[in-house]
């Protein structure tokens, strides 16, 4: 397949592509007969195999009515599941979520009273051909707990699965041709080491201890129940020959056969099981004991991205009984417990694979090919709940849930990225161990093939639905195979220290230039299989390809973040002019909106003001009728005003007169000329005596005349009042002020006074303290003195007595001596010594005295 051709693989995404690109090369002077190169060449691609097997019925179900007719076979392709009265299936199609009824397609379904034969026969019996055509194949089981997965890979001691039925059909097929020597050993993926002699004897050594740890009679079972299915099997093409050998019959021979009489076969056999997102060597019997931890596999690629696992054993074996002894050795290691749905449940995903390597039947043999099957016991994919999990079962069950949730992904994504139209999704192959060693065969390494188990029982309905969904997107998978690996593939042949000892001509150009790096490029390289020489070499050429490597990367990551950065600062620029215009455009928008509401309040406004002053108009509307009568009456009484002051003689001037006419004038003058000389002369003209109206309004006018008079000289009085009133305020004022002037300076000068007195005060303060401890001082020397003379009297008592007794009883007693201390005492007390004998000590009432007086003077002073 060209890369382009790859590229457009619905199943290959552009990670999977280079990885694809490098699957070892066919070797086209291999005779495959039976098949031309047309076909060989072609990529073949069907839908994913799914095939279901319905488990019958055990006694105890069938006591607790678990049988309620939940699943028909409608035909051999189709079956219908009908959800009974307490699945929550039911419940939720009673509440309109979902349906009660559901039907399903498969590429074959097999009842519950299908055997383990006819099974096998309408299942894996041709993907076993297609193993030993050199092809690979993948066989994986998948149903909830209890559904019958181990039993149709495994089945019972009386009854074999698929497993033991295949390596049946492979040692039948490879009858006669089994290469005996073990000096090829499959390695890596898809690769042969070659084993010297040393290695040989080690590899036989091995094998005849593990086949050793298995009680004989255990294997006699197990052979005797494999001889008898096949014996039951009338329509089975072998038969048996002697005992302990199974020959082919001859029209089970494929017309590949010829080819497999030119060759001979080696087959391989392994068994693991992933165990909590752990993968287990279940052959590892010598390296681990049940008290130490067991050694995980890891799980590696190669340099064609082909996953492997690391450290995996791999046993040499001749007949299905040793296959079989293998298997049951394995079994015993693997992860078992006791669940509430099934007694024996499988905890692990369980991997049985079996390499076949066609070699060559020459004196110098060479391997031609090596193809793979594995079979697969997936663990059941129930929720905890049911199986009511806790502690190490919880754990398991969350870590088989999780498995078999990304296998559910990848068979989604690959589905969905069938539709080439569609943007192709990611395929998260990576996510478990479980889906990276299924991937190469998602891939078009190998044909791929699902088993789907299921019970009929009514209370694991939900459950059985789930699984019936998860196949029914499975089996819309198609499957696509890379012709490459539909023809005999050459491995690459290792020596010992995992280098390639051979380079075949026909080995493609990218293969030629891998090979020196065949294992540097692993994901995992095997140092401890390398000299150590060859070890150091490696680990120093490995670090310079790491530090150019990071280097590189490093440059790479500059410079991505470097367009990244121009990239983002572009698009911000852009989305910057966007906004600006998208602001521009909806500012004049505003401004437009805002002019037009402005014009319609501007109107509003005006129309408002309008109706306002209509209605003011209206209110203050007089009828002309009126208007008119009121300025009659106005002009009325503007005449009769005119004839009462022309009456008093009082002078008016013209425009007065401006809104009467010349006729009302007249009226009301006797003539014109005298009314021109009664304005502006203004002559004594008594009034008109005849009418009495004219008399009254005379009176009052001069009564008014002389009211103005009186109140004018009130107010010249009042005016003249108001002069002498603001003169008397004025003299006041400097009264006022004058007074102040000297209130400030007499108390100016009392303010000094006082600060001179506080001064004065201060002083003798200061004096009267001094005093106070000078008297304080006297006292005390005045008391000193007491004492002192005292001391003195009586010494000169104890003398005068002494000198008594002694001599001269006559002598006078001496004077008492005039010195220091009756001196002081004189100028304390002030007063004269007394005579001689013992002074007295005068009352502190005298000193006080005089104290008090000294004080009371002070005061007097200071009074003053
Ligand atoms: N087709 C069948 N005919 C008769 N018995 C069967 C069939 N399928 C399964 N059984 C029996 O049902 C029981 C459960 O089967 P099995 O252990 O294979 O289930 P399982 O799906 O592997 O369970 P787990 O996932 O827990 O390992 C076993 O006793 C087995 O013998």
């Amino acid at each position: 397949m060209e890369q382009d051709e790859l590229m457009s693989s619905p199943f290959v995404d552009d990670g999977e592509v280079s990885k694809m690109f490098v699957y070892p090369e066919p070797v086209p002077q291999l005779n495959t007969p039976g098949r031309g190169p047309k076909e060989n060449n072609e990529q073949i691609s069907q839908p994913l195999k799914v095939y279901l097997r319905v488990r019958p019925f055990s006694k105890n179900e069938i006591a607790n009515n678990e049988s309620q007719d939940c699943i028909t076979i409608e035909h051999s392709e189709m079956v219908t599941l009908q959800a009974p009265k307490e699945s929550s299936a039911m419940k939720n199609s009673e509440k309109g979520i979902g349906q009660s009824m559901h039907k399903f397609t498969f590429t074959k379904i097999f009842g519950p009273d299908t055997s383990q034969e006819e099974f096998f026969e309408g299942t894996v019996n041709d993907l076993v051909n297609y193993l030993v055509d050199g092809k690979n194949a993948l066989v994986f089981t998948y149903g909830v707990t209890n559904s019958g997965k181990t039993f149709t890979i495994q089945g019972t001691p009386k009854d074999g699965g698929i497993l033991p039925r295949s390596l049946d059909v492979i040692f039948n097929r490879i009858r006669g041709k089994n290469y005996l020597k073990m000096n090829f050993k499959p390695f890596l993926s898809s690769h042969v080491m070659k084993l010297d002699d040393a290695q040989v004897k080690q590899e036989e050594a091995l094998k005849a201890s593990i086949l050793a740890s298995l009680k004989e009679d255990t294997y006699r079972v197990l052979r005797s129940a494999s001889q008898s299915s096949l014996h039951s099997n009338k329509s089975s093409t072998l038969s048996m020959t002697q005992p302990g050998e199974l020959e082919l019959s001859e029209n089970l021979i494929s017309s590949n056969d010829d080819a497999i009489s030119k060759c001979l076969y080696s087959v391989w056999v392994s068994f693991c099981e992933i165990y909590n997102e752990y993968v287990y060597d279940l052959l590892d019997v010598f390296s681990s004991t049940k008290q130490q931890k067991r050694p995980v596999l890891k799980v590696c690629d190669d340099q064609a991205g082909n996953s492997y696992l690391k450290d995996l054993k791999w046993f040499n074996v001749s007949s299905t009984e040793e296959a079989c002894k293998i298997l049951k050795i394995g079994n015993k290691n693997r992860s078992l417990a006791s669940t509430r749905m099934n007694q024996q449940s499988s905890r692990s995903h369980s991997i049985f694979s079996v390499r076949l390597l066609r070699i060559s039947d020459d004196e110098e043999p060479c391997v031609l090919g090596i193809s793979e099957m594995s079979l697969c016991d997936l663990a059941g994919s129930e929720r905890c709940t049911k199986t009511d999990s806790v502690g190490d079962r919880l754990k398991e069950a969350g870590n088989i849930n999780n498995s078999l949730l990304i296998l559910g992904k990848c068979i989604a994504a690959l589905k969905h990225n069938q539709n080439l139209k569609m943007k192709q999704n990611y395929i998260p192959f990576r996510e478990s161990k479980l889906t990276r060693l299924f991937q190469p065969f998602f891939c078009g390494k190998g044909k791929a093939c699902m088993i789907v188990n299921i019970n009929q029982c009514a209370s694991n309905y939900d459950e059985t639905l789930h699984v019936m969904k998860f196949s029914a997107v499975a089996k819309e998978v198609v499957q696509t195979i890379n012709p490459r690996v539909l023809e005999f593939l050459t491995p690459k042949l290792v020596g010992k220290d995992g280098k390639s000892i051979k380079v075949d001509p026909n080995t493609s150009i990218e293969d030629l230039l891998s090979d020196e790096d065949f294992l540097e490029d692993e994901e995992e390289l095997d140092v401890m299989a390398l000299s150590q020489e060859d070890a150091l070499i490696k680990i120093t050429n490995l670090r310079e390809k790491l530090l150019a490597e990071r280097q590189s990367k490093f440059v790479l990551e500059l410079q991505i973040r470097k367009e990244i950065g121009e990239e983002m600062l572009q698009q911000l620029v852009d989305l910057e002019e966007t906004w600006s215009k998208r602001c521009e455009g909806l500012k004049e928008t505003y401004e437009e909106q805002f002019e037009d509401r402005f014009e319609m309040y501007k109107k509003a406004i005006q129309k408002h003001a309008h109706n306002c002053a209509l209605e003011e108009m209206e209110d203050s509307h007089v009828p002309v009728e009126e208007l008119e009568a009121e300025k009659e009456k106005v002009k009325d009484r503007d005449r009769r005003i005119l004839e009462l002051e022309m009456a008093l003689n009082l002078p008016r001037k013209p425009e007065e007169l401006s809104f009467f006419n010349s006729t009302e004038i007249a009226a009301v003058t006797p003539a014109s000329g005298s009314l021109q000389r009664t304005f502006f002369s203004c002559p004594a003209t008594p009034p008109d005596p005849r009418s009495r109206d004219n008399e009254d309004d005379i009176y009052t006018v001069q009564a008014a005349d002389r009211q103005n008079k009186e109140m004018a000289s009130l107010l010249e009085d009042s005016k003249k009042q108001c002069m002498e009133k603001e003169e008397q305020v004025n003299f006041l004022r400097l009264q006022m002020q004058k007074i102040e002037e000297e209130r400030d300076q007499v108390l100016r000068k009392l303010k000094e006074e006082n600060q001179s007195m506080q001064r004065e005060i201060q002083s003798a303060k200061h004096l009267l303290d001094l005093k106070d401890q000078e008297i304080e001082g006297l006292q005390h020397c005045r008391k000193r003195v007491l004492e002192l003379e005292n001391i003195v009297l009586d010494f000169q008592e104890e003398q005068n007595e002494s000198r008594k007794h002694t001599s001269n009883p006559d002598s006078q007693p001496p004077k008492p001596k005039k010195g220091l201390f009756s001196n002081l005492k004189a100028t304390v007390t002030g007063s004269p010594r007394s005579g001689h004998g013992k002074i007295k000590d005068k009352p502190d009432e005298e000193s006080s005295q005089s104290s008090s007086r000294k004080r009371s003077k002070l005061s007097r002073k200071l009074k003053e």
